[in-house]
């Protein structure tokens, strides 16, 4: 079978009003179904490169196409609705702390509805039902009715994963997902959006610091330095020694 891109950047630039190049001649295509690590050290464009897909920030110049449409030059309801093929999981999880694993989970189908019904809880029993069954993907259902405080930092980020198969992704961005959790609960998160990948052939674009993590789960890894593509290889030809390059020479901010 003919591999299907899912995203393309093409000759992508972003240049911030401070004048720092984020990205520069930023060149990728990743098909459907692809695990992607990004890595890279601080400041080496990993974030900017990440909010550019869903239009977080505004690209300078080039394209990012996803499922073949130039997402930067979308706007209004036609970049809703684009936005609703684009899962995003954070470091901080980004949940709703004082309310319950269920209406967290809901809010992952917002873009379905108008304003006003997602205002007043008012999703459909099949969207609960929904709910339900992508929780039990993340072996988190017995919680439907905790609210999220009371969750641990890996449940946090197993409840936002389910917010995002709420959406019905083809594409999922993940920023530093697991860099606030312990080693033992990062392999755990790490297994459950690998299954994405792996159950749904759902494409799955990772930030990561851990180059470990990176080797162990990625189909393919990117690296990225100053904001120039410095790496692009399936992990087949990828090697511990490789990596390490893309670290060295530069300086932690
Ligand atoms: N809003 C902004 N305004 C100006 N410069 C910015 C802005 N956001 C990021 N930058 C700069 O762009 C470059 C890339 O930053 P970015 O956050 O994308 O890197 P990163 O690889 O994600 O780093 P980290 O691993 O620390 O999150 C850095 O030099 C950063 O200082």
């Amino acid at each position: 079978m003919e591999n299907q891109i899912v995203l393309e950047f093409k000759h992508v630039n972003k240049t911030y009003q401070s004048g720092v190049k984020g990205l520069e001649d930023i060149n990728f295509k990743i098909n459907r179904g692809e695990f992607v690590a990004v890595v890279g050290l601080s400041g080496a464009g990993k974030s900017t490169m990440l909010n550019s897909i869903n239009k977080m920030i505004d690209i300078t110049d080039g394209e990012v196409l996803v499922d073949g449409v130039d997402i930067s030059k979308l706007k209004g309801k036609a970049l809703r609705q684009m936005r609703r093929k684009i899962g995003m999981i954070f470091q901080n999880f980004n949940l709703v702390e004082r309310t319950t694993v269920q209406k967290n989970v809901l809010a992952g189908r917002s873009g379905y509805y108008p304003t006003w019904k997602t205002m007043l809880g008012l999703y459909s029993k099949a969207d609960k039902q929904k709910a339900v069954e992508e929780l039990d993907k993340v072996n988190m259902v017995k919680k439907l009715y905790r609210r999220a405080d009371e969750l641990s930092g890996g449940q946090k980020q197993r409840v936002a994963i389910a917010r995002t198969l709420m959406q019905d992704p083809t594409l999922v961005l993940a920023d530093e997902p697991v860099a606030s959790l312990d080693p033992k609960t990062s392999k755990g998160v790490m297994d459950d959006l690998y299954h994405l990948k792996k159950y749904e052939n759902i494409t799955v674009l990772v930030n990561i610091h851990s180059v470990e993590l990176a080797l162990q789960y990625a189909d393919r890894i990117i690296g990225l330095r100053d904001g120039k593509l410095v790496y692009n290889k399936p992990i087949a030809e990828a090697n511990e020694a490789d990596l390490k390059q893309i670290y060295e020479n530069g300086v932690e901010q």
